[in-house]
């Protein structure tokens, strides 16, 4: 059993929202590793790093990621960062795993009105954007078999596009 598509890409790029109809469309379940993570310990991610710390976060999340890809066959949406683990990077190895991108200034203003994302809450969230992507760009072309470049694009068009592309 495998997911049929495994989604990544930086806070904002539509992970969840993609995801969810993504999911509806394929007509499979959806299923988001944050929500797992948030479930098992029944407290907000938020809370989880500021109590814990990002490091305890990575671990729970690295879990929620294995279960997750062993146990779900539809549509499986990862935290933001969860492809910063080696171990995650490798065992998403030949998953149909779909990169969403967003550039600064969209997932700035996507991310903005949201105080959910703790490593964004900053005095300047533009300027921790860009370094957050700065790293992981590279990370998650690495692991993706499908990009999709969302600022341009409504939700809708955005999972026409996924659709096309994994059919490629
Ligand atoms: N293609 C799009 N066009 C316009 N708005 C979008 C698009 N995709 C997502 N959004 C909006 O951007 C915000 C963030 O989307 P979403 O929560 O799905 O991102 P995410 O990648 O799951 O983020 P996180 O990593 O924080 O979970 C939401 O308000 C959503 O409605
Ligand atoms: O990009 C990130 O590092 C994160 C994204 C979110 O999905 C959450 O997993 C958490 O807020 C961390
Ligand atoms: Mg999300």
């Amino acid at each position: 059993m495998a997911p049929r598509a495994v989604v990544v890409g930086p806070p904002g790029a539509g992970k969840t929202t993609i995801g969810e109809l993504l999911a509806d469309r394929l007509r499979v379940p959806f299923r988001d590793t944050d929500a797992d993570v948030v479930e098992r310990e029944g407290r907000a991610i938020a809370d989880i790093f500021t109590a814990d710390g990002e490091p305890a976060f990575r671990k729970l999340e690295e879990e929620a990621v294995e279960t997750a890809l062993r146990e779900h066959d539809g549509v499986l949406a990862l935290g933001g960062g969860a492809v910063l683990s080696e171990r995650t990077r490798a065992n998403l190895a030949g998953h149909a795993v779909v990169f969403l991108s967003v550039g600064v200034a969209e997932g700035a203003r996507r991310t903005g009105l949201s105080v959910a994302r703790p490593l964004l809450a900053g005095v300047n969230p533009r300027a921790t954007f860009k370094a957050l992507l700065d790293e992981r760009l590279p990370v998650y072309r690495s692991v993706a078999a499908v990009e999709v470049a969302t600022d341009e694009l409504s939700p809708a068009e955005v999972v026409d596009r996924v659709v096309d592309e994994l059919a490629n």
